[in-house]
Order: structure tokens, then sequence, then C-alpha cells
């Protein structure tokens, strides 16, 4: 069973390498919507996969570092694409939390990326 938390973070950011007289060269921001999703089986007695508190806590130390921050100034996220932020939260988040399945970026009401780790 897969359950999920969604986050919402205020962010500016810049893509440095589109090409000349694309937009999103420009400084702009985006209520970035974060969607973690966690995959395993209820607990018999819990009833639930996980505490939804604790995927919460377990993204805390990166919202910090996300939120009413300029994503080019992260440290890997000096082309933060939708993808690369999505690989990013990934990367740093499956070390805590194990049972992550999927990061899910929405980046406008329209656009965005879902990550499921790395290929085989
Ligand atoms: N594959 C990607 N394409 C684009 C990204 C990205 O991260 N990955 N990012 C951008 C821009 O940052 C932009 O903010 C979002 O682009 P877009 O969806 O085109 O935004 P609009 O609000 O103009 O969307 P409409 O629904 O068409 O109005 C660009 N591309
Ligand atoms: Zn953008």
């Amino acid at each position: 069973m897969d359950i999920f938390k969604s986050f919402t973070i205020e962010a500016a950011h810049w893509l440095p390498n589109v090409p000349p007289g694309h937009k999103c060269g420009r400084l702009h921001g985006h209520s970035f919507r974060i969607e973690l999703q966690v995959s395993g089986e209820p607990g018999a007695e819990t009833g639930w996969v996980m505490d939804f508190a604790d995927i919460k806590a377990a993204f805390r130390p990166l919202y910090e570092q996300l939120d009413h921050h300029c994503l080019n100034e992260v440290p890997g996220l000096e082309n933060p694409t939708s993808e690369r932020l999505a690989v990013w939260i990934w990367d740093r988040l499956r070390p805590a939390l194990p049972a992550l399945s999927a990061v899910v970026v929405h980046e406008t009401c329209t656009s965005g990326c879902r990550y499921t780790g790395p290929s085989p």
C-alpha cells in the first residue's frame, strides 16, 4: 500500500542552461508542492504503513534547506529543474526513510516530475 504526505515549499529559482531569452532563465518563484510516497503493508495493530508525522519529521531538515530560499544557492541544486529537485530530495531522504517509493515535485499546477529512484 502507498501513502503520501504533501508539503509546500515557497522558493525562487532560475534555470541557467536554458536558451537565451527563455522565460525560465529569469529569476522567478513557485509554490512547489512536494509529495512524498512511502510504501509498505499496514501494521496489524497500528493500521498504518507509517505515521505521517514520521514522514514529516524525516523531511524537516531538507524542507528547512529549501523553503524561502533561492534553490540555485543550495549545494547540489545549481540547475534546479523539477527533475533535479526530485533527485536531490530522493538522494538525501531515502537513507532516513528506506520505505520512500516516490518523490513528486509539482512545480506549477500543470507541470512537474515524479521520481521513483535510479533505474536498475
Ligand atoms: N522538464 C522541465 N521543463 C521545464 C522546467 C523543468 O523543471 N523541467 N522548468 C521550467 C520553468 O522553471 C517554469 O517555471 C515552469 O514551466 P511551465 O510549465 O512552462 O510554466 P507555465 O506556468 O508557463 O505553464 P503553462 O501551464 O503552459 O502556462 C520550464 N520547463
Ligand atoms: Zn520555474
